[in-house]
């Protein structure tokens, strides 16, 4: 236990102490209509945080090659970059659930790819799940993970790896692409998916996939009336210079570390910091 209150925020957490939430845990809060958090992280540090703060799922988001190796798309990111971030979140955390996402290129070949590439992530990670994106065409994907008892996460509407075919970082589904993604939604539910990520949808049709699945839905841009909510933590920290529409500021962690890292600097300088009570004698 750290400093951090030990009060969880999420009943889905709660009832899950002193183990790791389950792909049962999350089924069972949707049969009880309980929402529950999600947020990214990608490394220890970050995890532990979260996990004592009693976040029930953490993504390792293949958002990290934005966020964390500073590509301007996730498209460049690969599964030996995300390996050893995600090993760091598991080892950092306790009692959440942590969901490796597959990145662009590492299963969308076939079948047997994606089961090589989600193995790789549960034997050398120790990831609980993958996420990987799309509809109809990852089916088959998404059964034979499930066929070899690996929990899937889906993911619809605004697909990032997809950002060149959809021309930029749009809203999805709207009008008759919203009947498609329902289809798609519906069928991704049927291959045994135990949740699926909506993002960048409007609130309208994000509410009727919920009602309409049996499983989860997880919404980024996807309005109020999701299972749970998802955020990249450097969106909801306020360290992305130009955070998109649907994200809430929860701190100013990039105004935070200038104000720190500026007091560091003018201490050093001025020969204040350090003084015998950090030095050794
Ligand atoms: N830091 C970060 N946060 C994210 O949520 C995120 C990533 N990175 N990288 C991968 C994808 C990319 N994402 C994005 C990026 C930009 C917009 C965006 O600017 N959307 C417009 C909507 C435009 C419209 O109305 O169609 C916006 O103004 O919010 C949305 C999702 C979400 N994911
Ligand atoms: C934003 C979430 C859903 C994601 O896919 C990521 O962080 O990569
Ligand atoms: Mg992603």
């Amino acid at each position: 236990m750290s400093s951090v209150s030990a009060v969880s925020t999420s009943a889905l957490y709660g009832g899950a102490a002193g183990r790791r939430v389950t792909v049962r845990d999350i089924a069972a809060a949707k049969e009880r209509h309980e929402k529950w958090p999600m947020v990214t992280a990608y490394d220890a540090m970050t995890a532990r945080v979260f996990d004592e703060a009693g976040i029930p799922v953490l993504l390792v988001g293949d958002s990290a090659a934005m966020v964390v190796y500073g590509y301007d798309s996730t498209l460049p990111v690969t599964v030996d970059d995300l390996i050893p971030l995600t090993a760091a979140v598991v080892r950092g955390s306790s009692r959440a659930m942590v969901v490796a996402d597959l990145p662009f290129g590492s299963y969308q070949a076939s079948p047997q790819q994606a089961l090589e590439t989600a193995a790789r992530f549960m034997k050398e990670a120790g990831a609980h799940a993958v996420k990987l994106e799309g509809g109809h065409r990852v089916l088959p994907q998404v059964e034979m993970l499930v066929s070899a008892g690996i929990p899937v996460m889906a993911h619809l509407g605004l697909t990032p790896q997809s950002v060149n075919a959809f021309g930029g970082y749009r809203v999805q589904g709207r009008g008759q692409a919203g009947d498609e993604l329902m289809a798609d939604a519906k069928a991704l539910e049927h291959a045994g998916a135990f949740a699926v990520v909506l993002e960048c949808v409007p609130s309208d049709l994000a509410a009727r996939v919920t009602t309409s699945l049996s499983i989860p839905t997880v919404g980024i841009g996807a309005g109020p009336c999701t299972d749970a909510q998802v955020l990249v933590w450097q969106d909801l920290m306020g360290l992305t210079p130009q955070p998109a529409k649907f994200v809430k500021k929860y701190f100013d962690l990039a105004g935070e570390m200038d104000r720190a890292v500026r007091a560091y600097a003018d201490e050093v300088v001025s020969g204040v910091f350090p003084t015998p009570e950090h030095s050794y004698r």
